[in-house]
């Protein structure tokens, strides 16, 4: 952005006097009382004066000029810092009027540029002998000299040029210019370049933050041409502020102008664009200044940098934000197997060894992880939780293990502290174990073993007092046989085991948990229906040739299902049929529990992404990307059961 730099706020204004003769000795008897302002005398006019105030300025900032007359406005036209000139007012006029009248012979009053109304009415109403002319330039100035001269007037009141001319010329010369009018000039100044100053500060702040955005800014005036824009615009148009400030941004940048948001005054918000092979997302604002329009910005977003950044929060909300929500009692059924994992939760919260925890998805290993955590000795302390299958490997170590200050491009300011730390004194619960890449496991049996933690970037290892628990639904042995899990690292994971079965194996559990969630569900507020005793005995029923592959979580969401929509179906006498329209995938032929244990997880597999496409409305992109599978593999496994993609 090509913007001069303000000075320091706390430097004084500084100010440039220009005047020559008369002028120049007015202004030096008053500077010295010019308070909080710093002024520079020039003693040159015209293009001398121009050269001489370049040259100050290549040293310190100019804030504002005082000049008068015709070299005044001969300085406005040149340079790009305000002049205030010093005024000619009518009471001036006739004080020098009345001081030139001590003289005995005839008076002429001289004004650069036309002589104002207010003087002509003031000479016309006191009818006084006085010849009023003017003058644009220098040479001007010096044939309306002669001119009086050979018209035999003896006093001249005029700036200061004139003046001197006029003495040149053996006349007496009178400055126009009141001591009063050259002090509020410098006053006026001052005040203009202290305002200057601030806005010059002002917008060097809003440079500097525009200049630390990511996202590309570029704002418009109402005609559409660019005022302003950012570094990170500069490098989205491949081209320097320099080359753009002032051009119109539609002739450039076609797709990405502003004239419709102009036109309409209406935000658009988050458009995907292509510009120049890129992808964007593109947001236009017009500007409204006290009711009008002003301008317009638009800010260009690389959808990566979102990516990243949402990638980033869910780190957060994925791995701290989980709370601690169940105990020993939230873990509900009346089974064997049941009984044992409760046994051995207890067991397990007596003790500090590490804890594996086995199970399909939805058996519920975090609900097991907490309730350890809750009946151990460090149930005030903090339980931590992290999907390890959900992060890209660079991610997940520093999520982990932590970082120092500047250990990498994009490391925080004041590092990071791991997950290993966050837990320290509590628990620290890694699920979908079997995901992490063989180079955190090393550094995880390190910290196993030693007890300390190394940040990212760090040499001091930091020592850690956390309870481990992981859990995989994998089978980590065969994972160990074919080289993607570390021996070592089982084994010292692998201290008290907790598997837990499939919901299909324990089929006395079913009934408690309907019972267990219907009781949540009645105690949330709003009026909820009781759910028909019918329904749940067909449902019951028709789970018994069900392999209910999402486990509990599953069972929860059919259930919710059910009893949201169960009204809609008066069930009398035809509960089996209402079940059949509400949730339709547990009826589905190929879902009965029969078969290898491998063809049993395909027909769970296949039927739950059936499932999902229903919900997405058949679209597969959706599903795919709900799956968090590939377009191919969701085709390629549809395909193998007869649906090809359509
Ligand atoms: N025995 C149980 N009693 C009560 N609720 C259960 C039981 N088992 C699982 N749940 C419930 O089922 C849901 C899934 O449980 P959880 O998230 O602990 O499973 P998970 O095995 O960790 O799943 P995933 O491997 O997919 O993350 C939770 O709402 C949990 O409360």
């Amino acid at each position: 952005m090509n913007m001069p730099i303000a000075s320091p706020p706390q430097l004084p204004v500084h100010v440039v006097a220009v005047g020559l003769h008369g002028l120049r000795h007015l202004l030096e008897e008053l500077i010295p009382s010019v308070r909080n302002a710093e002024v520079t005398l020039i003693e040159k006019a015209y293009d001398e004066a121009v050269g001489d105030i370049a040259a100050l300025r290549r040293r310190a900032t100019v804030d504002a000029i005082v000049a008068a007359g015709s070299n005044g406005n001969y300085l406005r036209q040149r340079l790009d810092i305000p002049v205030v000139l010093v005024r000619v007012s009518g009471f001036d006029v006739m004080q020098g009027l009345s001081a030139a009248r001590r003289y005995a012979g005839r008076i002429a009053l001289v004004t650069y540029g036309v002589v104002s109304d207010e003087i002509r009415q003031f000479v016309e109403t006191f009818a006084l002998p006085v010849e009023l002319r003017s003058y644009g330039n220098e040479d001007e100035a010096r044939a309306c000299v002669h001119e009086l001269k050979s018209m035999d007037v003896e006093v001249v009141v005029a700036p200061g040029l004139v003046v001197d001319l006029a003495r040149e010329n053996g006349l007496t010369g009178m400055l126009i210019y009141s001591q009063r009018l050259v002090r509020e000039a410098i006053e006026d100044a001052v005040e203009v370049g202290r305002l200057r100053r601030s806005e010059a500060a002002k917008r060097d702040r809003i440079n500097t933050i525009l200049g630390e955005l990511r996202d590309g800014v570029v704002a418009v005036d109402t005609e559409g041409r660019i005022e302003v824009l950012n570094p990170a615009m500069e490098k989205i148009l491949g081209q320097p502020a320099g080359r753009l400030v002032g051009r119109p941004l539609a002739s450039f940048m076609g797709d990405l102008d502003l004239e419709p948001t102009l036109r309409w005054q209406r935000p658009e918000l988050e458009r995907v664009q292509r510009f120049s092979g890129r992808t964007l997302v593109t947001s236009r604002v017009p500007i409204i200044e006290q009711g009008r329009l002003t301008g317009a910005v638009l800010t260009c977003q690389d959808p990566e940098a979102i990516r990243r950044m949402d990638r980033s929060l869910r780190t957060r909300s994925a791995s701290r934000m989980r709370s601690v929500r169940y105990g020993l009692d939230d873990i509900v059924g009346d089974s064997r197997l049941i009984a044992d994992v409760r046994a051995r939760v207890l067991a397990c919260a007596r003790s500090r060894a590490t804890v594996l925890i086995t199970g399909e998805s939805g058996t519920g290993k975090e609900l097991i992880a907490q309730s350890i955590h809750m009946e151990s000795e460090r149930s005030s302390q903090p339980f931590v939780a992290i999907n390890c299958g959900a992060f890209p490997e660079s991610l997940l170590e520093s999520e982990l293990f932590g970082y120092t200050e500047g250990s990498f491009t994009g490391a925080s300011r004041g590092g990071k502290t791991g997950l290993f730390e966050a837990a320290h004194t509590g628990t620290l619960f890694l699920d979908e174990i079997g995901e992490m890449p063989l180079s955190l496991q090393t550094r995880l049996l390190r910290v196993l073993q030693e007890k300390e933690v190394l940040r990212i970037g760090a040499t001091d290892p930091t020592p850690i007092d956390v309870r481990i628990i992981a859990a995989t639904h994998q089978d980590l042995a065969s994972q160990v046989a074919a080289g993607v899990f570390r021996r070592d690292l089982y084994y010292r994971l692998n201290i008290l085991l907790i598997r837990l079965a499939p919901l299909r194996d324990r089929p006395e559990d079913l009934r408690p948990l309907i019972q267990a969630l219907q009781k949540k569900w009645l105690e949330q507020p709003g009026d909820r229906p009781q759910l028909d005793e019918a329904l749940v005995k067909a449902l019951l029923e028709a789970s018994r040739n069900y392999a209910w592959p999402g486990n509990v979580r599953e069972l929860e969401n059919v259930l919710e299902r059910v009893m949201v929509l169960s009204d809609l179906y008066p069930a009398q006498g035809a509960a089996a049929d209402a079940l059949k329209t509400l949730v339709p995938e547990i009826f589905e032929e190929g879902a009965a529990a029969s078969g290898s244990l491998e063809e049993r997880r395909r027909a769970a597999d296949l039927r739950h992404i059936k499932q999902v496409l229903r919900e997405c409305g058949g679209n597969q992109a959706k599903a795919a990307e709900l799956l968090n599978i590939s377009r191919t593999t969701l085709w390629r496994r549809l395909k193998s059961d007869g649906q090809g993609a359509g």
